[in-house]
C-alpha cells in the first residue's frame, strides 16, 4: 500500500463538498500526486510535440505512414492481449456522463458496456469530476440505487446483465485546477483515471471485471506509449498484475489515423482495440488542415460517414484492429430519440443505416448515446454477428487504404448554405450556454450535441470566413440574432459570456486548438485555499 509521504504536495483548492471526503483520501491523493511527479513533464512534451506538429503539418509537410515504424507494421507475428474478462462481446456500448440517474440507466440498458465519459459528454466542474468519480465508486459497489425527489426510483437491475464499465479520463489538452501537484495544476487526465484506478481497480477485480478505459484525442503513438507507462506505474504501486488494465483507444484526430498500427503495438499488453471517434475526427481534419482550401467542408449535415475519406478511416481502423487480434468499436451516430413520432422514427432508420454499414464493414460493435437507441444496435450487430461475440475473423484483407484515401476530403467539399452557417452558429451558443451550466451533452434540434460536435459547430465557422465563403458581416449578423433567440429560450443563460466565448473561438484570426481550456479556467474554475 502507498505510503503519505506526498501527500502534503498535493492540494485541493477547492471547498469540500457532499461525500467529497471518500474519494479524496489522503491515500487517493498520494497516488494522484506520483502519477503526476511521474508523468507531468512528459505530458508538457506532448502538448509541445503537438504544437510543433500542426506547425509542421500547417507549413506544408506531408502526412504519411511513419517510416521510422514500417516495420512494426509489416511485422505479422504480433498481436494485442486477448479480451480481457466483460469485454469480449461489445456489440452494443452506451456513452454518457457519469451522472447518477444516467449511470444506473446506461448500466441497466442492456448494452454490453457503459462508456463513463468525462470527456466529450461531461462539463469538467469539480462537482462533476468528483461527483463522477462518487457515482462510479457507488456504481462498481452496486450501492448507486437512488430516489427523485418526485419518488421515482432507480436500482441496479440484474446484476448478470450490468454493463461493463469503461472510463473515458479528460484528454491531455486540460489540466485540473483544483488539484495541485508541486504548485502546479495537475493535468485533469491523470486525475480522472488516477481517482477512478485507485478506488475502483481492485473492486472491479473483484468482481470478475477490470479497470478498462477509453483514450481520447491522442495524436499519436508516443502519446500511447505515454498511457502504457502510466498503466505500468498504476498497476505496481496498487500490486495489481501488469495487463490488467485495458484501454480502447480513439482514433479521432487525423495524425492518429496515420499510427494505429504503432499505437496498438504501444498499448498491447493493455489494448482493448481502437473506435472510431468520428466527431473529434471531423474536428481534427478542420484543425489541422483548415488553411487548406482543399479540406473545406460542406454542412455539418452533409458530411456523411459515407463519404469516401470518412470510410477509408473506418474500414483502414477495422483491418488494423482485426489484423492484431483487437475489437474495433464503431461511433457515435447523432441523432437521438425524439418526442414526436415521426421524428423519432427517422432518427431510429438513420441510426439503423449507420450500425448496418458499420456491422457489415466488419466492426465488433458500436456506441449508442441513449438508451432508446440500445435494441436497434443490437439488432443490427446481432444479424450480422450470428450466435458469435465478435467478427475478429474478418481481417478485411481486400482494405488498401492510401494517405491520398484519407485525405481525399475535397471530394466532398461545397460551399455551406445558409441554413448551415445558422446552425452551427445556434448550436455552439447552445452547448455552450449548456456547457457553463454543468451539462456536457444535450440534445438540440434531434442530435446529440456534445463537446465534439460543438467543436465543429464554431470551427466550421472559423474555416469559412478563414476562406472568405461566408462574409464576416453575415456572421455577426446571425450570431446577434441567435445570441437574441438565446437569450429568450433559455432566460438564465450568460448570453454575454457565451458570446464573448465564440469570438474568441470561432472568430479569432488562428483557430483556438479546443474551446474547452478557454471557457474552463475563466467560468468553471473556483479555487478556494479553504480546500486546502
Ligand atoms: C462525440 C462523442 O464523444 S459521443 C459520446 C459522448 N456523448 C455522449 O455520451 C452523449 C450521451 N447522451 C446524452 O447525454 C443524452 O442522451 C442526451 C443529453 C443527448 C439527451 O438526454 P435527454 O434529453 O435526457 O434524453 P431523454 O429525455 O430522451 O432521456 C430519456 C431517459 O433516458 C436517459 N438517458 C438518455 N441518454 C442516456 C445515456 N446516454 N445514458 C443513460 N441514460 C440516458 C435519461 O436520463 C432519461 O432517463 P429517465 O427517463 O430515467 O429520466
Ligand atoms: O469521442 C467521439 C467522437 O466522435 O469525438
Ligand atoms: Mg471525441
Amino acid at each position: 500500500m502507498l505510503t503519505s509521504a506526498l501527500t502534503h504536495r498535493v492540494r485541493v483548492l477547492a471547498a469540500p463538498g457532499h461525500r467529497h471526503d471518500e474519494i479524496l483520501t489522503p491515500a487517493a491523493l498520494d497516488f494522484v500526486g506520483r502519477l503526476a511527479g511521474a508523468f507531468g513533464d512528459r505530458r508538457r512534451d506532448v502538448l509541445k510535440e503537438r504544437r510543433r506538429l500542426a506547425l509542421r503539418l500547417a507549413s506544408g509537410s506531408p502526412l504519411d505512414f511513419p517510416l521510422v515504424t514500417s516495420a512494426v507494421r509489416a511485422d505479422p507475428s504480433w498481436r494485442v492481449a486477448p479480451p480481457a474478462p466483460g469485454l469480449t462481446d461489445r456489440r452494443v456500448e452506451i456513452t454518457g456522463p457519469p451522472e447518477r440517474r444516467m449511470a444506473v440507466n446506461a448500466l441497466n440498458s442492456g448494452a454490453r458496456v457503459w462508456m463513463a465519459d468525462f470527456e466529450d459528454a461531461t462539463s469538467p466542474t469539480w462537482e462533476n469530476v468528483i461527483g463522477g468519480q462518487l457515482n462510479l465508486l457507488d456504481a462498481i459497489g452496486r450501492r448507486i440505487d437512488f430516489v427523485t425527489p418526485e419518488g421515482r426510483e432507480y436500482r441496479l437491475g440484474d446484476p448478470a446483465r450490468l454493463a461493463t464499465v469503461m472510463v473515458r479520463p479528460r484528454g491531455w489538452h486540460l489540466d485540473e485546477e483544483h488539484l495541485e501537484y508541486d504548485g502546479r495544476p495537475v493535468p485533469a487526465a491523470l486525475v480522472d483515471f488516477g481517482l477512478y484506478f485507485f478506488h475502483c481497480a481492485q473492486r472491479q477485480i473483484d468482481a470478475g471485471r477490470g479497470p478498462y478505459f477509453y483514450l481520447p484525442k491522442l495524436e499519436n503513438r508516443h502519446e500511447a506509449r505515454l498511457w502504457n507507462d502510466i498503466f505500468v506505474l498504476a498497476q505496481d504501486l496498487l500490486g495489481i498484475p501488469r495487463g490488467t488494465v485495458r484501454a480502447t483507444v480513439l482514433i479521432e484526430t487525423v495524425t492518429a489515423a496515420f499510427e494505429m498500427e504503432e499505437i496498438l503495438h504501444e498499448l498491447r499488453e493493455h489494448s482493448a482495440g481502437l473506435n472510431a471517434g468520428r466527431w473529434d475526427y471531423l474536428f481534427s481534419l478542420i484543425k489541422t488542415f483548415g488553411h487548406r482550401a482543399d479540406f473545406l467542408l460542406p454542412d455539418r449535415a452533409k458530411v456523411t460517414m459515407t463519404a469516401p475519406f470518412l470510410r477509408a478511416y473506418t474500414e483502414l481502423l477495422v483491418r488494423t484492429c482485426h489484423r492484431r487480434g483487437a475489437h474495433a468499436i464503431g461511433g457515435m451516430a447523432a441523432h437521438v430519440p425524439g418526442k414526436d413520432p415521426a421524428a423519432n422514427e427517422a432518427a431510429l432508420a438513420k441510426v439503423r443505416l449507420d450500425k448496418e454499414r458499420e456491422a457489415e464493414d466488419g466492426f465488433d460493435g458500436s456506441w449508442v448515446a441513449h438508451p432508446g437507441l440500445v435494441p436497434v444496435c443490437r439488432e443490427v450487430f446481432d444479424g450480422v454477428l450470428v450466435g458469435r461475440p465478435h467478427q475478429l475473423d474478418r481481417t478485411r484483407d481486400d482494405v488498401d487504404v492510401t494517405p491520398a484515401d484519407l485525405l481525399s476530403v475535397r471530394r466532398i467539399s461545397g460551399p455551406p448554405t445558409p441554413e448551415g452557417v445558422r446552425t452551427d452558429i445556434a448550436v455552439a451558443l447552445r452547448y455552450f450556454a449548456a456547457w457553463l451550466r454543468g451539462q456536457g451533452a444535450v440534445a438540440l434540434y434531434g442530435l446529440m450535441e456534445d463537446a465534439a460536435t460543438a467543436e465543429i459547430a464554431r470551427a466550421q465557422i472559423w474555416q469559412w470566413l478563414r476562406h472568405r465563403v461566408i462574409d464576416r458581416e453575415t456572421v455577426l449578423r446571425l450570431l446577434d440574432e441567435e445570441v437574441a433567440a438565446l437569450g429568450a429560450e433559455y432566460p438564465w443563460a450568460p448570453v454575454d459570456d457565451i458570446r464573448a466565448l465564440f469570438e474568441r473561438t470561432a472568430l479569432a484570426g488562428e483557430l483556438p486548438l479546443f474551446f474547452t481550456p478557454d471557457a474552463y479556467t475563466r467560468h468553471l474554475v473556483r479555487r478556494t485555499e479553504a480546500g486546502a
